[in-house]
C-alpha cells in the first residue's frame, strides 16, 4: 500500500515541531497539522508569556526592595497593560522560530487545520484526506477545569486567558498549587495584587524535595501570598466584578466565603485527546485521556507514536522536545530507542528558582538506589551572600558508589546552574568529580565544589585521619 506522506504529525507545539522538523531533515515527506496557533502552549499561553510576566514582576519587586541593597527605596508603579504588551512583544519576537514559513522552508508541509483520524493511516484535515505510513500524535493538553457549581456564570481565568488581562487584579484568587499557581501567584503579588492560593493539600512544591516546599512557603508568604491549605471550593458566584468562592475546610467541614475580583484555575492539564478520532484508529488512552505509549513512545498501533503533554508523564517543553527526538529516530530505524527519565529536569521560575534533576531522595529510595545525600547551604557561598540570595541550598542524591543520581538547587539562577548536575548524572560522575573543576570566584557554582568537599571530609574515618597524621604530620 502506498501513502501520501512518510509521516503525518498532528499538533504544532513543542513536541510536534521538533518531530516534524527532525523527520523532514532526514528527508521524509512530512505533513504537520496545526489547528490553532503554531508553537502551541509554550509559545502562546505557557512558558514564554509566563516567564516574560515574571521578568517584569521580579524586577518590580527588586526595585521595591532596593533599600536592602543600600539604595534609596523607590516604587515601581505598575501599569499591567504595558507589562502585558511587553509579554506579547516577546511572543512575537520568538514566534518566527515556530512559524509556518520556517517549517515550510525546512521541507515540512504545514496544514493549518484540525486533524482527525479516520483510521490508523488516514487523517481528515479540513476538506482534505491525507494518508500517512506513520503518524505522530502531538496534540498537547489544555487547562483542566473541574465541574463546579456556578462556574458557567463566572468569568474565571485559565492560562489561556490570563495573558489578556489589562488591569491589575485587586485580589487574585488562585485555585491549585502547582507550578502555574506558584509562578503566577508570585508574579501578581510582585506586581502589587493581593493573592490568595486555595489548595486541598498542606504542602507546596510537592514534586520537589520536601526542603524546597518549606523554604518556598516561607518566601512566598513573606512576599504576601496567603495560602488557604486544606480547602475545597464547593461553589462560585459573581456579582458585577466581585467573585465569591464558597470554601470548605476538607477535614473540619467548616464553610467560609472568599471574595476577590479575579479567579484563576490552575489545577493541572487535560490531554487534548477527545474529538481527534483516536478510537477510529484503535489508539488506546488511559482513564484520564492520556495516550498510552510504550518506552519507545509507540501507541497501541506500533506505527502511531505519541509525545509531549498528550503522552506524559512529564509535562514540560524540554521533555516534549526530548521525547520528540526519540520519536524521530524510532519512526525510521528498526532498533527502537527507549525513553530514559533518569535525568529528567525541571525548574520553577519563582524567586528564588527551584530546579531539580534526576532522582529525589524519596524516588531514589523507592528505586533501591539511594546511597547518601549531601546538603550544602548557600549561606556558605560568598556569591550568594554578596547578592543576598542565601536562603537556598544544593542537595545531591548519591548512589552507593557516590555517583550523582539527583540534584536540587534553590537560588536565583538555579535553572541555569542545574545543567552542571544534569551532566554529572548523564555521565555517571562521582560527587568527587565536582572537586576537579576550577570555579570562578565568586560564583554560585562554587556550591558544587563545597558540597563535594563536605562529602570528602565526612567520609574520612577517625583511623584514617590518625594514620594520615602519623605519616604526614609527624
Ligand atoms: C502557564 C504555563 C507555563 C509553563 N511553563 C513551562 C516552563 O517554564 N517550562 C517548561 O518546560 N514547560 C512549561 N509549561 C509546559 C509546556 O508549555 C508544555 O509541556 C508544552 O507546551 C507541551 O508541548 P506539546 O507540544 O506536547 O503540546 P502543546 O504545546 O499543547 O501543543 C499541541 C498543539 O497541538 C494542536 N492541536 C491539538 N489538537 C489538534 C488536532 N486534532 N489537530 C491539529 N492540531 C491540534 C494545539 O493547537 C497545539 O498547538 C508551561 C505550561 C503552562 C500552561
Ligand atoms: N516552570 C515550569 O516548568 C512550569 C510552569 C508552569 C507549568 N508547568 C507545567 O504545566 C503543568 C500544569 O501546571 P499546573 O500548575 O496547572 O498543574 P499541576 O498538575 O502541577 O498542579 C495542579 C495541582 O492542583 C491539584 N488539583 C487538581 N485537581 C484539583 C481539585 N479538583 N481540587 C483541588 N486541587 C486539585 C493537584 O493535586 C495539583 O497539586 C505542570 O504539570 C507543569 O508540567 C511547568
Amino acid at each position: 500500500m502506498s501513502y501520501e506522506y512518510h509521516v503525518i504529525v498532528i499538533g504544532g507545539g513543542s513536541a510536534g515541531l521538533v518531530t516534524a522538523g527532525g523527520a523532514a531533515a532526514l528527508g521524509a515527506k512530512v505533513a504537520l497539522l496545526e489547528g490553532n496557533e503554531m508553537g502551541g502552549d509554550c509559545l502562546n499561553t505557557g512558558c514564554v508569556p509566563s516567564k516574560s510576566l515574571l521578568a517584569s514582576a521580579h524586577l518590580a519587586n527588586w526595585i521595591r526592595q532596593s533599600k536592602k541593597m543600600g539604595l534609596d527605596g523607590t516604587q515601581a508603579p505598575v501599569n499591567l497593560e504595558k507589562v502585558m504588551n511587553r509579554v506579547h512583544r516577546v511572543i512575537e519576537e520568538i514566534a518566527p522560530h515556530d512559524s509556518v514559513e520556517r517549517f515550510q522552508s525546512m521541507g515540512v508541509e504545514v496544514i493549518q487545520s484540525h486533524g482527525r483520524l479516520l483510521d490508523a493511516h488516514t487523517v481528515q484535515a479540513g476538506d482534505r484526506v491525507l494518508t500517512g505510513k506513520r503518524i505522530v500524535i502531538a496534540a498537547g493538553s489544555g487547562p483542566q477545569v473541574p465541574k463546579l457549581e456556578g462556574l458557567d456564570k463566572v468569568s474565571y481565568l485559565t492560562n489561556e486567558t490570563l495573558f489578556s488581562l489589562k488591569k491589575l487584579p485587586e485580589h487574585l484568587m488562585i485555585w491549585g498549587a502547582g507550578p502555574i499557581a506558584m509562578e503566577i501567584g508570585q508574579a501578581f503579588v510582585h506586581l502589587g495584587s493581593r493573592v490568595t492560593v486555595i489548595l486541598r493539600g498542606h504542602g507546596l512544591f510537592k514534586k520537589d524535595e520536601p526542603e524546597v516546599g518549606e523554604i518556598m512557603a516561607r518566601k512566598l508568604e513573606a512576599d504576601g501570598i496567603r495560602f488557604l491549605y486544606g480547602r475545597d471550593i464547593t461553589g462560585v458566584s459573581q456579582e458585577e466584578s466581585r467573585i465569591s468562592l464558597s470554601l470548605k475546610e476538607t477535614k473540619k467541614d467548616i464553610p467560609s466565603i472568599l471574595e476577590g475580583d479575579t479567579f484563576l484555575i490552575a489545577l493541572g492539564r487535560q490531554p487534548a485527546s477527545t474529538g481527534m478520532g483516536l478510537e477510529a484508529a484503535a489508539v488506546k488512552t488511559d482513564r484520564r485521556g492520556f495516550v498510552v505509549v510504550n518506552e519507545a513512545l509507540q501507541t497501541s498501533q506500533p506505527h502511531i507514536y505519541a509525545c509531549g503533554d498528550i503522552a506524559g508523564p512529564y509535562q514540560f517543553t524540554h521533555m516534549a522536545g526530548y521525547q520528540a527526538g526519540i520519536v524521530v529516530r524510532n519512526l525510521f530505524l528498526p532498533l527502537k530507542k527507549k525513553v530514559d527519565y533518569r535525568h529528567v529536569v525541571w525548574t520553577t521560575y519563582t524567586s528564588p528558582q527551584a530546579a531539580h534533576a534526576g532522582y529525589t531522595e524519596e524516588t531514589a529510595k523507592e528505586a533501591g538506589l539511594l546511597g547518601s545525600v549531601i546538603t550544602h547551604p548557600f549561606r556558605e557561598v560568598d556569591r550568594a551572600v554578596i547578592e543576598d540570595d542565601r536562603e537556598g541550598f544544593l542537595k545531591l542524591v548519591l548512589d552507593r558508589k557516590k555517583r550523582v543520581i539527583g540534584a536540587t538547587l534553590v537560588c536565583e539562577q538555579a535553572g541555569e546552574m542545574i545543567s552542571l548536575a544534569s551532566l554529572a548524572i548523564v555521565k555517571k560522575l562521582k560527587v568527587s568529580d565536582f572537586m576537579n573543576i576550577i570555579y570562578a570566584y565568586p560564583s554560585k557554582s562554587e556550591i558544587f565544589g563545597g558540597a563535594a568537599l563536605t562529602q570528602l571530609k565526612d567520609s574520612f574515618k577517625p583511623w584514617q585521619k590518625k594514620l594520615f597524621q602519623r605519616l604526614f604530620l609527624p
